[in-house]
């Protein structure tokens, strides 16, 4: 069991570094990171994910690429465009609705997108639950004249989504409305989203996430937590083993880390990634191994969450 520490390019929900812990078991290699914001309780189904990764592996693959959009931080124009087009991605994701930011920076930021991925590129947008309904209906008003594919979690309420829904043509995805809520069916109840995003660690795994998929009835995205090449294999074996993929995943995350731990990370080339699995390469694991302090603070808390898994 090892805990990494490693730097982002740019600041990310908040984070300019990311941790989490990596280990092996006979099904192969497992990664456990949940933010240091949640509580123990939340993280169980994280673990659940990892001991799935490590311990049972999973279900067959019914396709061998797997097609991404870049993600686009709250960053200024010009270094969006320039995150486009290294991606080599005809899909890109850009957060908006950033705390302390402006409509102007969005629409600057989504305008620079835009002109970088092309007429025939796909562009999304993330508002992480930032807007409020009115909000919402009066930006995405705007920001829709560069042609948005859809908009992932423009409110926090999932009664919120389903207003915004119905005053919106631009289709709605859930997030948060998913993965944070108590009940997640919620979303099919209330009509209040077009696509269901799934994350394989704060859900529970890759059979929990297909499960839910098949409940909700909804096309899926598949998008990362952050993770390091270890956890975004999961959620490409999730996006591998899906009957269906009508949507690019949001799964291209490995590129906003500073180090990898694979000799060769799961980063697009021509905007997919290859379905496989992945192991550390020792150097490079080592180089990105947090302190001792570090280290014992994610042993206990693995701990805390281990019992409370088991009662
Ligand atoms: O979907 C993507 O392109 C990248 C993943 C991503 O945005 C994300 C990563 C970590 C935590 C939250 C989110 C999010 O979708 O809100
Ligand atoms: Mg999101």
């Amino acid at each position: 069991m090892i805990t990494y520490s490693i730097g982002l390019k740019n600041k990310f929900r908040g984070i300019t570094v990311r941790e989490g812990m990596l280990f092996e078991g006979p099904a192969g290699w497992a990664e456990w990171s949940p933010f240091l914001d949640y509580d123990d309780a939340t993280c169980v189904a994280w673990l659940r994910a990892a001991q799935e990764a490590a311990v049972d592996g999973w279900p067959a693959p019914v396709r061998d690429v797997v097609p991404v959009n870049c993600t686009v931080p709250a960053v200024d124009p010009l270094t969006a465009a320039e995150i486009v087009r290294r991606s080599g991605c005809s899909t890109a994701k850009v957060k908006v609705a950033e705390r302390g930011q402006t409509l102007n920076d969005d629409l600057a930021r989504v305008e620079a997108v835009r002109d970088a991925i092309g007429a025939s590129g796909r562009v999304r947008i993330d508002a992480n639950g930032g807007w409020s309904v009115d909000e919402a209906v009066r930006s995405l008003k705007q920001l829709d004249r560069f042609d948005l594919e859809y908009v992932e979690q423009p409110c926090a309420a999932v009664e919120d989504l389903a207003a915004v829904r119905r005053r919106t043509e631009v289709p709605v995805a859930a997030d948060e409305s998913i993965r944070r809520a108590e009940d997640p069916l919620r979303v099919k109840e209330l009509e209040a989203a077009d696509i269901a995003v799934l994350k394989v660690q704060p859900i529970g795994g890759v059979r929990a996430c297909l499960d839910i998929a098949e409940q909700l009835g909804l096309p899926v995205v598949v998008s990362s937590a952050l993770e390091t090449s270890i956890g975004i294999a999961a959620g490409v074996a999730l996006a591998a083993a899906l009957p269906e993929l009508p949507y690019a995943c949001g799964l291209a995350t490995v590129s906003m880390f500073t180090q990898e731990v694979v000799a060769e990370p799961l980063l697009p080339v021509d905007g997919v990634l290859p379905v496989k699995r992945v192991q550390p390469d020792p150097a490079l694991l080592e180089a990105c191994r947090a302190d001792a302090a570090r280290s014992a603070v994610w042993e206990e808390r693995m701990a805390r969450v281990l019992k409370e898994s088991a009662g």
